[in-house]
């Protein structure tokens, strides 16, 4: 069967200049060393602040050039040997050069410039945890090329699949899966009829949801079914062309956060680094500090990660998600937990009217703290529905600084004010940063 090509398919950037010696001056977020050429900036992958390296540009634009190390003349004291060995290919990863206290570094010195606009009182905080061994949950693709398969993660230069035996920010239970599973895969008739592979550890053990792009006989099933039970695996398969959702067998998984267990279906959202997210919920914990007067509103709340904790200290609490199968496992968990102050309503929070449908409901609840914890594009749709509930505090975690940033300027025009906020290092080795903001009302 031939392959669908895929229309993202990016080339390997070609150098298109001459070899030039750059002293690099910064770093990017994304672990690009920032130079000055003659006044124009260049931005230089691998290169790293300190550093003096020959380089070739391989994208000339008018107000920038992007370039390649070609040689380290003299290399910064901060420059590590990466641990991984794929690190050079794999699109996984893009800061295994530089020791990990001065990716910390560096991310809140982005993201300092990032809220530069907000007056705060406080420096930003830093929350960390492992460099590496920390990931739960990861999603390999397939490929076959050249009759090999190919299991691995998008390269860095092109997005061809790089095959990875081990991958280091993976917890070490899920490292020896995949290990185990490049090897039953290399030789299977399997291997041709999967798009991706995701693999999971949680508090119940590790599973693995297969994503089938063609129907398969039930004895070859039957036979990875086997090899599932020798390995004490779960196995799960999303059948060809289905949605997201349906994903068999029913059966659910859990995972422990502040002393509670919580259930979730392999496509449910979790969050991805489990020693983070217990720090993250108590740092939450913390900076709202719930009590018995307060009712707390959790949107964007999946399957209760930050609304049953919530529940724990508040008077009661209103979780608002869309995925109907995640407010089922909140509703499932509240009650698994023996919390009987905590109710979940399915909306889409996009829709302009839904917070304001809900809110009369809302307005007689009486809410007097507000927690989200939106997706990358943020929450500027529903601000307003949040100020006219007038909540005394607002806490926001944030996978995006920049809709943040922008969301909370709002939030300062309508009469709040940033108490404080703080990085959180969710996924060291990689550019993304999280980030987790308290705004109160101003009296
Ligand atoms: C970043 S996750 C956070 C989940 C949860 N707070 C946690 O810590 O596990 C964002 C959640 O928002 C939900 N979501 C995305 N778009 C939404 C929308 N338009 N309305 C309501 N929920 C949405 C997703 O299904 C997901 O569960
Ligand atoms: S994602 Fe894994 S395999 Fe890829 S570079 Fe990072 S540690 Fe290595």
């Amino acid at each position: 069967m031939r392959r669908r090509t895929n229309p993202r398919r990016t080339a390997k950037p070609q150098p298109i200049g001459p070899i030039q010696t750059y002293q690099v001056e910064g770093l990017t977020h994304e672990a690009k060393g920032v130079a000055r050429l003659q006044g124009k900036v260049t931005f230089i992958e691998g290169a790293l602040p300190g550093e003096t390296v020959a380089a070739q540009v391989t994208k000339a634009g008018r107000r920038f050039d992007e370039a390649i190390l070609t040689q380290l003349i003299d290399a910064s004291p901060y420059r590590v040997e990466p641990p991984c060995p794929h690190f050079a290919a794999c699109g996984g990863c893009s800061f295994q050069h530089l020791v990990n206290e001065q990716q910390v570094t560096a991310k809140h010195a982005w993201l300092e410039g990032q809220l530069r606009n907000l007056p705060m009182r406080q420096r930003l905080e830093n929350l960390t945890d492992a460099a590496f061994g920390y990931r739960r949950r990861a999603r390999l693709s397939v490929n076959k090329v050249k009759g090999k398969i190919v299991l691995g993660f998008r390269g860095k230069a092109s997005s061809e699949i790089v095959s990875i035996d081990r991958c280091a920010v993976l917890t070490v239970a899920l490292q020896d899966v995949l290990a185990t599973l490049q090897h039953a895969l290399s030789e299977d008739a399997l291997a041709t009829h999967i798009g991706h592979i995701e693999l999971l550890e949680d508090t119940k053990g590790i599973s693995v949801v297969i994503r089938l792009t063609a129907m398969v006989p039930p004895s070859l099933m039957q036979s990875w079914q086997t090899w599932a039970q020798d390995n004490q695996l779960a196995l799960y398969w999303q059948a060809p062309k289905s949605s997201k959702a349906e994903v068999s067998p029913e059966e659910m998984r859990y995972y422990d956060v502040a002393g509670l267990r919580l259930q979730y279906h392999p496509q449910d959202f979790i969050q991805v680094n489990a020693a983070m997210n217990d720090k993250m919920v108590a740092q939450a914990m913390a900076w709202l500090s719930p009590d018995k007067q307060d009712v707390v509103l959790d949107l964007f709340c999946g399957v209760g990660n930050f609304s049953l904790p919530l529940a724990q200290h508040a008077h009661s609490v209103i979780g608002v998600e869309v995925q109907d199968s995640m407010v089922n496992a909140a509703r499932a968990n509240a009650q698994i937990n023996g919390l009987e102050n905590v109710r979940f309503v399915a909306a889409d929070l996009t829709q302009a009217d839904t917070l304001q449908n809900t809110a009369s409901g809302l307005l007689t609840a009486g809410v007097t703290k507000v927690l989200l914890d939106p997706p990358r594009a943020g929450a500027l749709e529903f601000l307003d529905s949040i100020i006219k509930l007038a909540p005394t505090q607002i806490l926001y975690v944030s996978c995006n600084a920049s809709t943040l940033a922008r969301d909370a300027e709002y939030l300062l025009a309508k009469g709040y004010r940033v108490v404080k906020a703080g990085l959180m290092d969710m996924f060291p080795q990689t550019s993304h940063v999280e980030t987790m903001m308290l705004l109160q009302k101003k009296k």
